[in-house]
């Protein structure tokens, strides 16, 4: 079944003005009967009719006042509603539940000030009562009957516990708070129920008694005045009510837990000091987590973030049994407007959240018996938002009008593989176990948290099971979750050193690259420098020798097939002729990789043979082979030197085409933008700003309508203002391409 969402407005404040009220309700549109708890049935039968038409609470768009926001909620009490029609049409109807053996789960939500206190504990007087004094009321009044009725077969005994959050520390309110610690108690997961270990339960037999614990536990409670309220509880107040009962050697407990939330507080209206704001900062933590649980439960996530505060922990909305009833308290004034539309927001998410039905187990006396324990699926089934939400609650109080016994105060929505036919508010008098359990014979299937005292053997696909807490089954999906959360972590940020080195990687493979190139030219140009001397010897008439350094040429360019006839020539011409040098003829062709044997282009050139100049060369070979020579020659001569006075020392209508890098260092500082000029390398703002200046003022220099002045090479860019060979080889050194 869902949660049960009820809005209650609350009437205005001394200090608030009737124009400045903006809330609509439909029923204070209405003329209803006087607020008064001595109302006629029938005139509360009527009231309830007009609630039950459409339950809209309506507020205008901040941006847009002619435009409305409307909210439907099971159930909407405005103003005039008094605190005995609350509790009679929301809070009474689960008593029968309580006794029953289910938990019910009553909480006030709320912006502060906006009558969660006033709902839930109330006034002094007995009108101003709220919904905990008399949930107590109810509770001893149906103790007796049971008892009674049964001729003292059945006894009920109530305790209860009273504990507060107060930033985000769980302190017990029957405890003076001197005995607190600074801790505050722990929080344990039992069966899958949160429990507050070392909370003190008080056993309370009367309402009396009720009323003197109660007080005397709420002077300890953490409130404070605020510009708000001037009564604002600083703290979220659990109550919780034990109802044991107990019929032979069965005893069946269940608890009523009375939640009054502390609101949460817009801090720049509420002028709070240091402390205020320390706890206000922990409300305020606390209610967007509980935001966060009702929206991941709509959105079906799989992890809801119970744990990440103890307010969301012990309420564990959606994940608790039983019936939960939500009261919105709602301000009708205009200064609460962007509050009350987030409550708004809120609370209808939350009445999309089903709560499961389950009724508590029994307890026996004696020795231990086989119990059938709730399997898997019992405690902790998947949460689905409501697809739909029809309120039928104040159906009941219709009846009531006619006479008629309620047919239903809740309406609730069963789970199909969880099948259930609720038994709730239809015969409430009904021997409820006996029906149930006759249909859990008939829906075998269905998981139950009830228990029979049964020498059946358990279920066997569900023994696996059986061992396995609710809670430990909590743990070990959290731990699931955590180690999946720590394998992501590790696996991006190994995914980012992944990246970091496929990007160095990516990096040695360019520069290696631009190395094979330069290499591959340096070997080229070294072929052609043998071809060079080859042709000065054979123009000089000495073909031996030019033989020969054809021959060392010819592994630098081994498909050219004009050398290779130009070796045959030689060979053919050669052979007819007498030694020229016994040294040269006997000595052998040396491979590529072998020609430190001969020495280098540069040591043969050392050779005492007199070597004509590379421009007599170029005059002597007419083709183009001895252009390139001359080119490369001129390159290699550069190649000595580094290489970025390679690049600016040949500035000529000969230098090679600028490398990607020079390109992209280029592009960088023509785009004139100091925020990337910067962080080149070797270069600050300072410097960027001065390169930018001294680039507009070459434009200002140009014709107006002449486009912008482009540096277009590394020498150029060296010649300008502040930045040297030296800075220009940083810089291209830091670009990455
Ligand atoms: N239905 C109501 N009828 C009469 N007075 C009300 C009603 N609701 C609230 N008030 C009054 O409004 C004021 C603020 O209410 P209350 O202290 O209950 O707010 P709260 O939501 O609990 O605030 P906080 O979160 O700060 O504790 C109180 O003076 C209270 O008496």
């Amino acid at each position: 079944m869902s949660v049960r969402v009820v809005a209650r407005v609350r009437p205005l404040l001394k200090s608030e003005r009737e124009l400045d009220v903006i809330l609509r309700t439909d029923s204070s549109s209405q003329a209803l009967p006087g607020k008064s708890d001595k109302k006629s049935s029938q005139e509360k039968g009527s009231l309830a009719a007009l609630r039950d038409r459409d339950n809209l609470v309506r507020i205008p768009n901040p941006k847009n006042e002619s435009e409305e926001y409307s909210f439907q909620f099971n159930a909407v009490y405005d103003a005039e509603a008094s605190q005995q029609e609350l509790f009679d049409a929301e809070v009474a109807p689960t008593v029968k539940h309580l006794f029953n053996g289910f938990d019910v789960t009553l909480f006030a939500y709320g912006v502060t000030g906006t009558g969660k206190t006033h709902t839930m504990r109330g006034g002094k007087s007995l009108a101003d009562r709220g919904a905990i004094p008399r949930l107590l009321s109810s509770v001893y009044r149906r103790s007796r009957k049971m008892e009674k009725e049964s001729n003292g077969e059945t006894s009920v005994r109530v305790s209860l516990s009273y504990y507060e959050i107060y930033n985000d520390k769980v302190f017990d309110l029957f405890e003076p708070p001197e005995k607190r610690t600074l801790a505050g108690l722990p929080l344990r997961d039992n069966g899958g129920k949160t429990v507050v270990v070392g909370l003190t339960e008080r056993p309370c037999h009367s309402l009396k008694e009720f009323e003197v614990l109660y007080d005397q536990a709420n002077t300890n409670r953490s409130t404070s005045a605020t510009k708000l309220n001037a009564h604002s509880s600083r703290s979220h107040a659990i109550l919780c009510v034990r109802v044991a009962v107990s019929t032979g050697d069965r005893t069946c407990i269940s608890t009523a837990s009375a939640i009054d939330l502390a609101g949460s507080e817009d801090n720049r209206r509420t002028d709070n000091d240091k402390e205020r704001m320390v706890e206000s900062a922990s409300i305020n933590k606390s209610l967007f987590v509980l935001a966060q649980c009702v929206e991941a439960i709509g959105k079906k996530h799989s992890r809801i973030p119970y744990r990440e505060s103890k307010m969301t922990r012990i309420l564990s909305l959606g994940q608790n049994n039983g019936l939960t009833v939500m009261i919105l308290n709602l301000a009708p004034v205009r200064s609460y407007q962007l509050d009350t539309i987030s409550s708004l927001n809120f609370a209808n998410r939350t009445k999309k959240i089903e709560v499961r039905e389950v009724e508590n187990e029994p307890m026996f006396k004696g020795p231990p018996r086989p119990v059938a324990r709730p399997s898997m699926a019992s405690v902790r089934q998947p949460l689905r938002p409501l697809t739909a939400s029809v309120n039928v609650n104040l159906t009941a109080a219709k009846d009531a009008a006619t006479g008629e016994k309620p047919a239903k105060a809740f309406h609730v929505f069963s789970d199909k593989s969880h099948l259930r036919v609720s038994t709730q508010f239809k015969k409430p008098d009904a021997p409820k176990r006996t029906s149930l359990s006759s249909e859990i014979s008939r829906l075998s299937s269905k998981p139950t948290r009830l228990a029979q005292p049964t020498h059946q053997p358990t279920h066997q696909p569900q023994k696996h099971y059986d061992d396995i807490s609710a809670a430990r089954i909590e743990e070990m999906v959290e731990k699931k979750v955590e180690e999946i959360l720590a394998v992501r972590a590790v696996s991006e940020q190994s995914r980012q050193t992944q990246v970091r080195e496929l990007n160095e990687q990516v990096q040695r493979r360019l520069e290696l690259l631009e190395q094979r190139i330069e290499g591959t030219e340096d070997a080229r140009a070294e072929g052609l420098s043998y071809l060079l001397m080859a042709k000065q010897h054979q123009a000089r008439g000495e073909d031996s020798f030019a033989l020969r350094m054809y021959q060392l040429a010819l592994p630098f360019f081994p498909n050219n097939e004009k050398l290779s006839a130009k070796i045959a020539n030689l060979k053919e011409r050669t052979q007819g002729k007498p030694r020229q040098d016994a040294d040269i003829t006997t000595s052998t062709i040396a491979p590529p990789g072998a020609k430190k044997e001969f020495g280098s282009m540069l040591s043969l050139k050392r050779q005492p043979v007199k070597m004509p100049s590379l421009k007599q060369a170029a005059e002597q070979f007419s083709d183009e082979d001895v252009t390139e020579i001359a080119h490369l020659r001129r390159k290699k001569r550069t190649k000595t030197k580094s290489p970025i006075e390679e690049e600016c020392g040949s500035v000529d209508l000969d230098e090679p085409a600028p490398s990607p890098r020079t390109i992209h260092l280029l592009s960088i500082i023509n785009s004139r933008d100091v925020s990337q000029i910067k962080l080149l390398k070797g270069v600050g703002v300072k410097k960027a700003e001065a390169i930018v200046d001294c680039l507009c003022e070459m434009d200002h220099s140009q014709a107006e309508e002449a486009p912008q002045f482009q540096i277009s090479s590394l020498a150029e860019l060296s010649k300008l203002k502040g930045v040297g060979v030296k800075s220009v080889q940083s810089m291209r050194t830091g670009v990455l391409v």
